[in-house]
């Protein structure tokens, strides 16, 4: 793509007529090509539903129209589905200027991405010279779980007097110490103090964990950051990667954890052609090792400072939602965002909807999402939210037994389906054959093969040259086989054809193997269809499988009725879930201490806060109508021990006396008014008193 003239720049002020004067600033800044400012930091602070997104896009797009090459552009964003959604308007935008600027015809991003998705991508480029097969597999949690698993029997630390952590816990630890570049002592202390006593052998574990994933040529979510940053700690690397991309921005600033912003600091030294946007006050994954410093700190690393334009008129909700949600934030202990306004006047405040218990808050949801579809309030245009995932399992029952359908976010996971896993394990290891994780699994799915027989196949894979195996060869009982050489034929067929037909004989014998292997086979092989033709949309295998493990789809047959997509359904989400987007009508599950903030989350301010930025980001994403429901007991399951208890709740802290004036206070059912006694009911039919005192007489 040539350079851009000023004409074409000159002309662009019509285009972005709509965006507000912030939000022009923001796309505008430092783009001109005389601008003394030109390509200077830049650090948006926007504000919930103030066209982050928008602008955003629009930035890129004006940087496309002003001559940027779309190959240059790295776009970085918290989720696969936000840049998706960033480039479908990118693209309507450039479509648009197209129309009179030809060479824009078509242009769309090429980097554009979540941090892992992008590193990934990165690190299979420049595998060669990092010491990395370019085939290396990546691990997703429960893969990596398994893996620090083995490594821990290995170490005989499962076998310690005392219990050691369990495999969640380790990888938990060991994935906080990476993402936070905290020493271990320190990652101990402050969140895991129960495990401070197993330092030195956590310590040993990681180490052994390590070289297991080298030797393997495996990869796990963590080591996609912490391999893109120690990359570019190579000055030569660093300005090669750095120099490839004119422009960098970053969506949700504030939830990227220090590897992150240590990773952009290192490709822009002095800042130039970076962005990021984000808000401070929705910072809400300071549990995966983000840190809101990362955006509060932006401008100081930067000489002169970056540039800081703010969004602060919100778009989406009503005056009075939008008051409450700011007298939420207010009570914070820290805070950096002005409060937001909005010219949409509405005279209904968010109702505090006092319920009786779980059973109750469930019926009343129900009641009031069918009576706003009465009034015209699609399905898909109301959500229900709540902090934990199983905080909506009564609400789950009662939506199916009325037959309203529903799909749910954060819930079960496309990948973590075993199924779709096992698919996955046969095409990992077909391309990666030193991945002792997905052979052991790939292995063992034949009939008559147990572990002992996959781990000697496996040690044998280790301790071979490179290319030197034959895989039909192996020590496999008699009963197997004549399958196993099938087998061995069909992994080698993956690497002979092209993609996406490798793929296809695999699902087939996998289906042809399902009846065995799964009950319910006929519903799940749809899943693995669906993986076709997932699957078909990549360019190649190893990008296939590297976004589908980064990025899942987020359902599978395993949960209860996905409904088609042109039909209309309930949205229930887990607060962290529904980041970023919005509905015209909201309710949130259990506004009661103990659920917001999480009993699991109540051990430290920051945690605290955190939690309150939770309520604030669940009250933002509702338009017209916000319900909070505060059960007056609710049920304990999580609890130690056995048994099943109710608790008496209290609403939750985050909504203290003093802004109670921005909420509306309700109850469910409403009190039973007894009818008004009328002169009719007054007179006496006949004198029942005189009747009873006959008795005795
Ligand atoms: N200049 C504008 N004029 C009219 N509507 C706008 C404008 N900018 C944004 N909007 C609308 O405001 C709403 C919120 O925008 P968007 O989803 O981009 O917000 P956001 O800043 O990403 O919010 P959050 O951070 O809370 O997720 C959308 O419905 C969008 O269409």
């Amino acid at each position: 793509m040539t350079a851009g003239n000023a004409t074409e720049v000159a002309e662009l002020p019509a285009y972005l007529d709509h965006l507000n004067e912030a939000q022009r600033a923001a796309v505008l800044f430092g783009t001109e090509p005389d601008a003394p400012e030109r390509d200077h930091p830049l650090l948006v602070i926007a504000g919930a539903g103030s066209g982050k997104t928008s602008t955003l896009a629009h930035r890129v797009a004006h940087l496309l129209a002003s001559g940027a090459d779309p190959g240059r552009i790295l776009l970085l964003t918290f989720s696969r589905r936000a840049a998706d959604e960033m480039n479908r308007r990118v693209a309507r935008i450039v479509a648009q200027l197209a129309k009179s600027r030809p060479r824009l015809a078509g242009a769309s991003l090429e980097w554009s991405g979540t941090f892992h998705g992008i590193g990934a991508r990165l690190l299979r480029e420049f595998a060669g010279r990092i010491g990395l097969e370019p085939g290396f597999t990546i691990h997703d949690r429960e893969d990596s779980g398994d893996l620090i698993n083995l490594v821990r029997h290995e170490l005989g630390l499962s076998a310690k007097s005392k219990r050691f952590p369990m495999k969640g816990t380790c990888l938990a630890i060991y994935s906080a110490a990476v993402n936070t570049q905290a020493p271990l002592g320190e990652v101990l202390q402050q969140s895991f103090p129960w495990c401070s006593e197993w330092e030195a052998d956590l310590k040993r574990l990681f180490l052994a964990y390590v070289e297991a994933k080298q030797a393997q040529q495996v990869l796990d979510y963590d080591d996609l950051l912490l391999y893109w940053a120690q990359m570019i700690t190579d000055a030569d690397l660093a300005t090669e990667i750095g120099a490839r991309f004119t422009h960098v921005l970053v969506d949700e600033y504030q939830d990227t954890n220090r590897l992150q912003a240590s990773i952009l600091l290192a490709m822009k030294p002095d800042g130039r052609g970076l962005t990021v946007v984000g808000d401070d006050a929705q910072a809400i994954y300071a549990f995966r090792g983000a840190t809101v410093r990362n955006i509060l700190d932006f401008p100081a690393h930067f000489d002169p400072p970056a540039h800081q334009i703010t969004l602060d008129r919100n778009y989406r909700s009503t005056q009075p939602i939008l008051g409450a949600a700011n007298a939420v934030i207010s009570l914070a202990s820290e805070r950096f965002t002005k409060d937001l306004w909005t010219e949409r006047a509405g005279a209904q405040k968010p109702r505090l909807v006092s319920v009786r218990d779980d059973a109750d808050q469930a019926a009343c949801v129900v009641e009031s999402v069918l009576a706003r579809r009465e009034e015209g309030v699609r399905l898909k245009a109301q959500a229900v939210l709540f902090r934990a995932s199983h905080h909506s399992a009564r609400l789950e029952v009662e939506l199916t037994r009325r037959n309203i359908p529903f799909v749910k976010f954060g819930g079960l996971k496309f990948l973590e389906a075993a199924h779709v896993k096992d698919v996955l394990a046969v095409l990992r290891w077909a391309i990666n054959p030193r991945d002792r994780v997905s052979g052991f699994r790939a292995i063992q799915l034949h009939a008559g093969i147990g572990p002992k027989t996959a781990g000697r196949v496996l040690d044998n894979i280790a301790s071979a040259a490179p290319g030197c195996l034959l895989l039909a060869e192996q020590p496999v009982p008699d009963a197997a086989r004549g399958a196993w050489t099938a087998f061995a034929a069909l992994l080698e067929s993956v690497a002979a054809s092209t993609w996406p037909a490798s793929l296809e004989p695999i699902c087939q014998w996998y289906v042809g193997e399902m009846a065995r292997l799964c009950d319910d086979a006929a519903i799940r092989a749809g899943d693995i269809e669906q993986l076709a033709r997932i699957a078909a949309t990549y360019p190649n295998l190893e990008r296939f499988l590297t976004e589908l493990t980064l990025d899942p789809p987020s359902a599978t047959s395993d949960e209860a009725g996905i409904p088609l997509l042109d039909e209309d359904y309930l949205i229930l989400s887990t607060i962290h879930s529904a980041k970023g987007q919005e509905w015209s009508a909201v309710a949130l599950l259990n506004a009661v201490d103990g659920c917001l903030p999480s009993d699991l989350a109540t051990g430290s301010s920051s945690e605290i806060e955190e939690e309150r930025r939770l309520l604030y980001v669940a009250m933002t994403r509702a338009k017209d109508a916000l319900d909070l429901i505060v059960p007056q007991r609710f049920h304990v399951s999580q609890q130690h021990g056995h048994g099943d208890r109710h608790v008496y709740a209290s609403r939750t802290r985050f909504i203290p006396n003093r802004i109670l004036e921005s909420f509306e206070q309700t109850s469910w059912p409403p009190p039973a008014v007894a009818p008004r006694p009328t002169a009719e009911s007054r007179r006496i039919a006949f004198d029942l008193g005189e009747k009873m005192r006959s008795m005795w007489k």
